[in-house]
């Protein structure tokens, strides 16, 4: 059976360019004529690319300009954006550029730390290594399975003796 692997797309673009209806006719199959903004809609669609199965978690988003913030749930966790512009709009095609920019400026913090350096430090002192995200959810689960594994671990490994675990 194909794994069916989750994709989160963001639809963005200055207001009224098409984004909706974009969304509308890939997932509907129809076009709509009339004009209803968007605050925010979500769209789901499997979608099959040869042998490959694609869970397709598609973001419509309310119209930006160029000075909107792009909240978080636009960044993280996605894995792709269409940029859409009308070719009736030369500003809406000046908006999209602008998003472009927004979208590798990211959200102001860089790293400072990389992965790397932390894993050779929790390899220095044999332990184990996880880069998390509460924010993003990201491996918060596995953190503390992981620390209740290795507690087992070791205590399967020293018998009852009591030690401490370092994560
Ligand atoms: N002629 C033409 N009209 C279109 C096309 N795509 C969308 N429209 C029309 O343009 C208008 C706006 O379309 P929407 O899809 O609502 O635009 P949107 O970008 O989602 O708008 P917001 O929600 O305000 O951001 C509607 O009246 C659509 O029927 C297209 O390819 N050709």
């Amino acid at each position: 059976m194909p794994l069916v692997r989750y994709r989160k797309v963001v639809i963005l673009g200055y207001r009224s360019v098409g984004k909706t209806s974009l969304a509308h006719q890939f997932v509907e199959g129809e076009f709509l004529e009339g004009y209803d903004p968007t605050v925010e809609n979500t769209y789901s669609k499997i979608v099959t690319l040869g042998k490959d199965e694609f869970h397709l978690h598609l973001v419509d988003t309310a119209g930006q300009d160029e000075y909107s913030i792009l909240p978080y749930s636009f960044i993280i966790g996605v894995h792709g954006y269409v940029l859409v512009y009308s070719v009736t709009s030369l500003h809406s095609f000046q908006v999209i550029e602008s998003l472009y920019q927004k979208l590798h400026e990211g959200h102001g913090k860089t790293r400072e730390v990389q992965a790397d350096e932390g894993k050779k430090l929790a390899e220095s002192w044999g332990a184990t290594f996880m880069e998390s995200s509460a924010r993003e959810n990201q491996l918060t689960q596995g953190i503390f399975t992981k620390v209740i594994q290795e507690i087992a671990r070791v205590e399967n490994s020293y018998g009852q003796e009591r030690r401490c675990q370092l994560m």
